[in-house]
């Protein structure tokens, strides 16, 4: 049996939250002496029901040697008072430090260490939510025994009677329980039922401050949290013969931790988004180095598929809802082991959880930036990637939604995800939410470590962050060489490991471990209960004290709720177990080295990241937590997927589902694209009556098969340019779309490509056969099923040769080389398909030249259709027709001996053949990418 008293676990609260806590002086709560906890930053402060008016006086703190501690810590991490008066926060912390101190007091003295008052009531009924903010607001209340409560426990009959310390472990228990279920943004759900749909449950915890009623993401498909370390990275690309090679990282090693959100910075060119390419992925050719994941050299492919990479420009298919988009994401990414009805609960979930749901079904190209931006992140939540790259996140976005952005991206990677972000220069509030920074200039690593260790690193080597400066700007002016030929000096200390203190997960958390006052353990200590028990009862009532982040609530609270349940309910619950019935893979616990009660204060401190084994060994590696944590990473080592069964492709889904959706997604996009779509069809109609007007009744007269010809020759060429023309403009556009869907593992190109092409097939044939239809109808041609047949047939085929052009030249080109080299390629075709000069006037060494215009089988075979096999005698309205027979008129063109076949053969086998030369283009320079 385990127990603690009501003071230990006020500890474990405030130890991880103390920056939370206001203390209620008034008397407005009556007789009850209330503690509250909440949010600072929260809105919905006044909403918990237990919540009362902060400490009034707070210049009392340097008196409490407690609170000078607790501060001189919190400050004394960043090292730089100016900094931390920038924050607003600042003046609550005061308020939060004293109030704590107060409290830490007021358990000391319950807890009869030195208590000179009467004993305390210690019925200490914690109550815990996740705030709509996704933060912590919990609620502690102190009955008093003098009062209307009557035989309130006293902390010796508390401690005396094994049935009272049961019956607030009930409590307890009944309170945290919907928190340990809420660890809303975690690394998946429940192990073992993966997929498997849970009543949904409200959440109010929001990383994103916007919306309110979050639910939690129950539903996630579990996966093993992953470290990415990475050595002597160096990277170069050629700048041609003359100039060589030229180096753009050099050497650069680092690490980048499960469970933290990490900035990449430097100043412009300095190589973030390389760095961030090579460890995505994205770039594999002219490095060297190694990148490790989990300790073990990666393997790229089952890397990618682990991973997420979410650019700059977040292009979004535009004519897709929110809901819509999300549903192909998930319909590709989580396979058919999952049915529709779970996807959609597991779409609904993310949506809610980003504050996405009230725009599920606005169209991606009507949503703002910040939006689209968290809609980049929801696609690639779906199949719950524990790496995620950010390529600078906040570019373009107002500092609100900045912040509300990056305090969405800590709480995923409190999920217990790797979250990598470049950024340029972020705001002193938005530096302060990174727990890691890496820091390049002139592609070396300038510094590594937590963010809160830069000031005291540049103050080490004598760069002094003035106060009221924001440290990443200082940082950024010392990078750029404002600061004298600094780049060398701190990347020479970087190198021999002058910032490897700074590294430390825990560095500026620092626990009071003087003056006796020993560093605070989780005194729910796991696995052995006897010793647990031993250890929170012996344990002294004194605490580690932290400023955290205001984002680490959650998790913190999380980590309290979870240690807190455990306890309460007397189960041996192992961390591994716990871990698993918690939402969140990582849940940071710290459990004692040994069994006699001492905590774990290698780390000392309530924000390690330790797991232990059942032996309690504390492990500490992404593998071993991951091993331990029960999230196998076998994803890594031997089977494709934690979720999904993998397929030969190694995609979640076959490559026939993949075309299917895709060809269904493109099909609805081209219907909803009414500027193109709906204008196309209009155009093809128009045009058809314009021309039907000017030749009108010319087809079956003997006088004018001239201008008969020259009709035919400009149905072939409207065709052959309304085809090509919007795919060089529309291809590249979609070209971004496929990069980052096909590189975060969604399709495979192939899968894209026939969908691609296939979606616009039936609507270049619609049009193609409207406008041919009209011109021919209105132009008297040969009413003859089989010639109308003919004609139609070959002037689609045209137009399917002109759009596989536009398709490679999409492919191949971006927009301004397509539109112009479109046209220019066409011209000879043109000039060359017998309609300008007949073919036996085309000097002999230039005839080769006809047989490889598509232009000249087009307009050869509608001739055909309309004046060859054998066509009656035409009429003729003039004196005299020179052109009566039609044969005679084929014989003046030069195609008396054309076959109507040969010319359809020639303009499929072309089709065929462009459209092979477009797939390897584009997988040409899908590799340049890479
Ligand atoms: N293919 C390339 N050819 C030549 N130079 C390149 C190439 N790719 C990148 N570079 C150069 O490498 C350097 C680093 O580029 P990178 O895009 O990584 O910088 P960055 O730090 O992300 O810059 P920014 O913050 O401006 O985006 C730049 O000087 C850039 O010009």
């Amino acid at each position: 049996m385990s127990h603690t008293s009501g003071c230990s676990i006020l500890d474990n609260l405030t130890t991880s939250q103390p920056q939370l806590l206001t203390r209620c002086s008034s008397s407005s709560s009556g007789s009850d002496n209330q503690l509250v906890l909440h949010c600072p930053r929260g809105d919905n402060a006044s909403k918990g029901k237990a919540i009362v008016p902060r400490h009034a006086n707070t210049t009392n703190i340097p008196s409490d040697p407690m609170a000078t501690r607790i501060r001189r810590d919190a400050d004394g991490g960043i090292r730089n008072q100016g900094f931390v008066d920038n924050f607003a926060v600042q003046r609550r912390h005061s308020e939060y430090v004293a109030a704590y101190a107060d409290m830490l007091e007021d358990c000391n003295n319950d807890a009869g260490k030195s208590n000179t008052r009467r004993p305390r009531p210690l019925s200490c009924y914690v109550q815990t939510k996740l705030t709509k903010n996704g933060y912590v607001s919990a609620a502690l209340q102190q009955r008093q025994d003098d009062g209307d409560e009557v035989g309130a426990p006293t902390v010796q009959q508390w401690q005396n009677s094994g049935q009272l310390r049961q019956e607030f472990a009930a409590k307890m228990t009944a309170w945290l329980k919907p928190l340990n279920t809420q660890s809303n943004l975690c690394n998946g759900g429940i192990a073992g039922q993966n997929h498997i749909l849970a009543p949904k449950k409200q959440n109010n915890c929001s990383p994103n401050g916007q919306k309110k009623g979050t639910v939690m993401l129950s539903h996630l498909p579990q996966r093993p949290p992953v470290d990415i370390e990475f050595a002597d990275i160096s990277y170069s690309v050629s700048e041609g013969r003359r100039r060589g090679l030229k180096t753009i990282l050099r050497s650069v090693s680092g690490k980048f931790r499960n469970g933290e959100l990490t900035a990449i910075m430097g100043p412009s060119g300095a190589g973030k988004s390389t760095l961030m390419n090579i460890l995505a992925g994205y770039k594999t050719s002219q490095l060297s180095g190694s990148v490790l994941i989990n300790g073990k050299e990666r393997n790229l492919r089952r890397f990618r598929k682990l991973s997420c990479y979410i650019m700059q420009d977040d292009i979004l298919i535009a004519n897709l809802s929110v809901h819509e988009a999300m549903m192909i994401s998930a319909n590709l990414k989580l396979g058919k082991d999952m049915n529709l009805a779970a996807k959609r609960v597991v779409v609904d979930e993310i949506l809610e959880t980003i504050g996405l749901k009230e725009s599920s079904n606005t169209k991606t190209c009507n949503l703002s930036g910040g939006q689209r931006k968290r809609l980049s992140i929801a696609l690639e939540l779906v199949n719950n990637p524990p790496v995620m790259f950010f390529d600078e996140p906040t570019s373009g976005l107002d500092s609100s939604t900045c912040f509300q952005l990056i305090s969405l991206l800590k709480s995923l990677a409190r999920g217990g995800r790797t979250i990598v972000c470049t950024i340029h220069q972020p705001s002193a509030r938005l530096f302060e939410k990174f727990d890691h920074l890496y820091m390049l200039a002139e592609g070396q690593c300038m510094y590594e470590g937590r963010v809160r260790g830069l000031v005291p690193f540049l103050s080490s080597l004598g760069y002094n962050c003035p106060s009221y400066h924001n440290p990443a700007d200082y940082v950024l002016e010392v990078a750029s060489g404002e600061y004298g030929e600094s780049v060398q000096k701190l990347v020479a200390a970087v190198k021999s490991g002058e910032c490897k203190k700074y590294s430390q997960k825990d560095y500026g958390l620092t626990s009071l471990t003087t003056d006796g006052v020993r560093g605070i353990s989780n005194d729910i200590v796991k696995g052995d209960n006897s010793n647990s028990t031993t250890s929170a009862n012996n344990a002294t009532l004194t605490a580690t004290t932290t400023l955290t982040m205001e984002d680490e609530k959650c998790n913190k609270a999380d980590q309290f709720a979870t240690q807190a349940e455990g306890n309460m309910l007397n189960q041996p619950i192992l961390e591994t177990q716990q871990s698993q019935q918690s939402d969140c893979s990582v849940i940071n616990m710290n459990v004692p080295a040994s069994n006699n009660g001492t905590s774990n204060s290698g780390s000392g401190l309530p924000y390690s990241c330790s797991f232990s084994s059942k032996s309690g060994q504390v492990v500490n590696t992404a593998a071993e937590k991951a091993a331990a944590a029960g999230c196998t990473t076998s994803l890594l080592d031997s089977h494709e997927s934690v979720v999904t069964l993998p397929n030969s492709s190694g995609f979640p889904t076959s490559g026939w589902t993949q075309f299917w959706i895709l060809l269904k997604r493109s099909f609805v996009t081209i219907m909803r694209d009414r500027m193109l779509t709906h204008m196309r069809l209009a155009s093809h109609i128009i045009v058809g009556a314009i021309i039907g007007m000017i030749y009108y009744d010319v087809g079956n007269e003997a006088s004018k098969v001239m201008s008969n010809a020259g009709c035919i020759f400009f149905t072939t060429l409207f065709t052959m340019f309304t085809a090509m023309m919007p795919t060089i403009l529309t291809f590249p556009t979609e070209m971004s779309v496929f990069v980052r869907e096909h590189l975060n593992y969604w399709y495979s190109l192939k899968a894209f490509y026939f969908a691609k092409t296939m979606a616009d097939l039936p609507f270049q044939i619609v049009f193609s056969s409207v406008y041919v239809l009209v011109v021919y109808y209105l132009t008297s041609q040969p009413m003859e099923p089989l010639r109308v047949t003919m004609f139609v047939f070959i002037c689609v085929l045209t137009s399917l040769v002109a759009q596989s052009l536009g398709l490679l030249i999409g492919a191949g080109m971006n927009i301004e080389a397509g539109v112009f080299l479109g046209p220019v390629t066409t011209i000879p075709t043109i000039l060359f398909s017998g309609f300008f000069v007949n073919f036996d006037t085309i000097p002999g060494y230039l005839q080769w030249v006809t047989y490889v215009s598509y232009v000249r089988y087009g307009f050869e075979g509608a001739m055909v259709s309309i004046y060859g096999m054998d066509r009656a005698t035409m009429e003729c309205h003039e004196i005299y027709c020179h052109f009566r027979f039609p044969k005679k008129f084929l014989e003046e063109m030069s195609m008396d001996k054309a076959e109507y076949w040969i010319d359809a053969v020639a303009l499929l086998g072309t089709f065929i053949a462009l459209r092979i030369i477009a797939y390897f283009v584009l997988r040409w320079k899908l590799h340049l990418i890479r």
